[in-house]
């Protein structure tokens, strides 16, 4: 399972938990512009926007989990078993394999609009990056400093949401998210009011009694709801480390614990990363299971006219600050 979220404050974040039991060997990895795109059935992007992100690189390529070009728009595959579905070549489509679509969308278009416009026109086809990567079962979240949309590609077609909340999970299709939360509207960050029965005294006896009943557990439709509650209710300072504090802490209300979630076989999921892009600043800040510190990787500190890959291999291990 996974989370995704977008997050403003003075700067725009964007950013995901991935939660897996296994590791792609993923890294930061900068594309600069001049690094040529090659796609499978479409022309090579000789030149293009830059992007930063997660990805496993194979073979000299790509392969991104979540990026944010420079123009600011990121997106995020998400895992979405039973439910994506691509589909043949079709002509006057544009044919794009699954792994190429992080990258199609992000070299070109620097708003949600103008990615829902070429997202309309992009067959997703069913095609494996190689035999020991075959195509992946992922929705998208696609995000601007403005608004976010979900991209899902099912046997019935494609659909593309509005998604008011800024938040994605995983199954089931998304539609069933947002008419999920209507169970949860009377929840809130305040007192509760008695409206139970004027006849009985009811009185809250702690704080934080305005949202009980938010779920806890790590189900894809509960993470969704404990993470659109915390986003929507968050303050912060208007400080640019103000704001990416707070997305972490959005980030750690749906985080995966190892041993909480066990899939047999000895295999548990947990959150292998947790990432905070400051979309305005080009800086992709993350944390890994095994290293709480907060590391950063800035994509204008590297050569964005360069045509080759800047690679940043995760900083694993705790760094502790010894206090005496
Ligand atoms: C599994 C992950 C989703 C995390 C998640 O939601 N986990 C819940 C599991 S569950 O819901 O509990 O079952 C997703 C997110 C992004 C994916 C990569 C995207 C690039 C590339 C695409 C190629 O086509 C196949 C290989 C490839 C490296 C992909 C591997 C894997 O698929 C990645 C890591």
């Amino acid at each position: 399972m996974c989370m995704a979220a977008t997050y403003k404050d003075k700067d725009h974040y964007f950013g995901r938990n991935l939660d897996l039991e296994i590791s792609y060997g993923q890294k930061v990895v900068v594309t600069p512009r001049n690094k040529e795109f090659a796609y499978r059935h479409e022309n090579a992007e000789k030149t293009h926007l830059a992007l930063i992100g997660m990805a496993a690189v194979v073979d000299g390529c790509p392969l991104y989990f979540d990026a944010t070009n420079e123009n600011g728009l990121s997106m995020a595959g998400l895992n979405f078993p039973g439910n994506a579905y691509y589909g043949e070549m079709k002509e006057g489509s544009h044919n794009i394999a699954p792994f190429e679509f992080i990258p199609w969308v992000l070299c070109k278009c620097s708003t949600v609009e103008e990615a829902r416009a070429l997202i309309s026109g992009t067959n997703l086809i069913d095609e494996d990056f190689s035999d020991a990567l075959p195509a992946s079962p992922l929705h998208w979240i696609v995000s601007d400093r403005e608004s976010s949309i979900v991209v899902e590609y099912m046997e019935s077609g494609l659909s593309i949401y509005d998604d008011p909340a800024g938040i994605l999970t995983n199954n089931p299709p998304f539609p069933f998210h947002m008419h999920n939360l209507a169970n949860y509207m009377n929840l809130s960050a305040g007192v509760p009011e008695n409206r139970f029965s004027k006849d009985i005294d009811l009185r809250p006896y702690s704080r934080g009694m305005g949202a009980m009943g938010l779920p806890g557990d790590l189900s894809s439709a509960s993470r969704f709801v404990k993470a659109a509650f915390t986003k929507l209710n968050s303050l912060s300072d208007g400080t640019e480390e103000g704001g990416m504090t707070q997305f972490f802490h959005i980030m750690d209300s749906v985080q995966q614990q190892m041993g909480c979630c066990y899939l047999g076989d000895e295999k548990y999921e947990y959150t292998i990363y947790t990432s905070c892009c400051d979309t305005d600043k080009g800086i992709y800040y993350y944390r890994t299971y095994g290293n709480s510190q907060i590391t950063g990787v800035d994509m204008h500190r590297t050569d964005l006219d360069s045509d080759v890959l800047a690679e940043f291999p995760l900083v694993e291990g705790q760094h502790v600050l010894m206090q005496n």
